[in-house]
Order: structure tokens, then sequence, then C-alpha cells
């Protein structure tokens, strides 16, 4: 199925959600202007890694950002992988990505399993124990949030599921600009060792602790960069077609050739 990605490539204001949801909503307005079927926000949009508002003004059951993005979704007829929110619950903050359908039905969140030390996420937030795999019109997709990529065993567990391999990995990140290098690298490989689209949306900008590098990311099943948003505040807009990973995965059987009686130590 072909369909047009629009990846919001913003500045987030720090702990300054007013701020934030009004540019989310102009942002959705403008892809769905430019005929997208699916809109992807970057991680934390609504605060950036302001833990103390977080916690000061919790979003619980993440509520408020849950009716704001199902309502945008269903008014503008539009699929929004809604980069992550933070999600206060009995059990703690989440980091947590939302989904939602064309027609604002929820269909997915997804709490980031692997947190990152250097921003001390792991002193504020509690990591998620879900897989992020699921299903909008265009078939299956799994979601990941930043650091989650550097651990290729969690996508693979998603590709390895026995009857619904995701075509598309979506990543949400804020990714500091001193490795984003290593953001590119890691996309890249993860795009070609699953033979999967990848359509990455990293944040602009910078908070009092970090400068984040952009370079949200549309990559081919082989690797190659279909779209590149730079450095700049922007919409990347991209056009893929899902169907052409089976050729792919016909023509260098992966996963076939896979030899899981050696993948582990005695
Ligand atoms: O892995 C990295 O270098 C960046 C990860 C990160 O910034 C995050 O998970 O928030």
């Amino acid at each position: 199925m072909r369909l047009k990605t629009a990846v919001v490539q913003m500045d987030v204001a720090f702990g300054h959600p007013e701020t934030n949801y009004k540019k989310v909503e102009q942002n959705i307005n403008d892809a769905v202007e430019a005929k997208a079927d699916v809109v992807v926000l970057p991680e934390l949009w609504p605060t950036g890694y302001d833990f103390q508002y977080m916690k000061d003004h919790p979003d619980t059951e993440a509520d408020q950002a849950v009716k704001f993005l199902s309502e945008l979704a269903r008014r503008h007829r539009v699929n929004l992988i809604a980069g992550s929110v933070p999600k206060q619950t009995e059990n703690g903050l989440f980091n947590t990505m939302l989904v939602f359908n064309r027609h604002g039905a929820f269909v997915k969140e997804y709490s980031k399993a692997h947190l990152f030390r250097l921003m001390e996420e792991e002193k504020h937030l509690s990591e998620g124990n879900e897989g992020g795999l699921f299903k909008l019109e265009h078939g299956y997709a799994a979601g990941f949030i930043c650091y989650d990529i550097r651990f290729p065993e969690w996508v693979r567990t998603h590709m390895l599921h026995p009857k619904h391999t995701p075509s598309i990995l979506y990543v949400v990140a804020e990714w500091p600009k001193p490795r984003i290098d290593q953001w590119r690298a890691l996309l890249i490989a993860r795009a070609i060792e699953n033979q999967c689209f990848v359509v990455a949306c990293n944040r602009i900008g910078s908070d009092p602790n970090n400068t984040f590098g952009g370079s949200s990311l549309v990559i081919s099943p082989l690797g190659e960069i279909i779209a590149d948003a730079g450095e700049k505040e922007m919409i990347l807009y991209a056009e893929i077609e899902t169907d052409d990973v089976h050729e792919i995965r016909e023509n260098i059987p992966v996963f076939q050739d896979r030899r899981t009686e050696l993948y582990r130590y005695e």
C-alpha cells in the first residue's frame, strides 16, 4: 500500500505544553492540507525533558493528550503516530507513544522500554514492559522511542512475531546533536537488517541541558535515505510503498536464513 508520511521535526518549548499543543495542532493541520496519510510527532513533545513540570502537572493516564490527539485524528481523518507524552499512572511516570487511526480511535500505546541514564530517565521514569507492535490501514508497524534503537534485539523481537511482521518501524526521539551520526547509522542499520521502512522523527532546538540534532529521516528497507530533514524546523514528507518489503525479503531471505541454534552462549 502506498502512503504519504509527514514527520514533524519541531522545536519543543521546555515545560510549556500550551505552546507545544498549539504548534502540534498547526503542524497536523499543515500535514493534512498536504494530504499526508500518517503524521509522526517527536518524543515528549508536550513538555520536553522537564521532569519537574511532569511531576507538578501530571497528565494522569495521559488523558489530556489522548483527548486532544484523538479529536485531531478524527477531525482530520488522519493516522497519528503521536510521538510520546508523559503518562502519570499509579505505577509511576511513563514516556509513552500513542497511536490513533483516521477515525480517532486509540490503536496502541507503547511505553519506552530502555531508559537513558545519560538524561537521568531512570531516576524519574518507569520503564515499559510491553512491545510496540500495532496495525494501521497500511499494515503492521512497530514503534520505538529514542534510546530503544540501540537495542537491535528489541527491534528484532518485534520482527519475529509469528503472524504480523511489521513493514514500517516508527522511531520518535529527542536525540542530542553530538551523537547525531550514531542516530543516522543506527536507523540505517535497523532498516537494512530488518528489511523494513524506517520513519524517524527527532526534535530540533535546545533545552537547558542539551541541543538536539534533527535529522529526521525516512529510510527504505535497503537502507537508502528517501527523505532527510537536516537541521531545520520543518515537516518532512515522503511517499513509501509498503509492499516493497516483500520483494526485498524474497531476494535476500534473511529471516529464513537465521541460525537460531547458534544465537546463544552456553
Ligand atoms: O542513545 C542516545 O545517544 C540518545 C538517547 C536519548 O537521548 C534518549 O533515549 O532520550
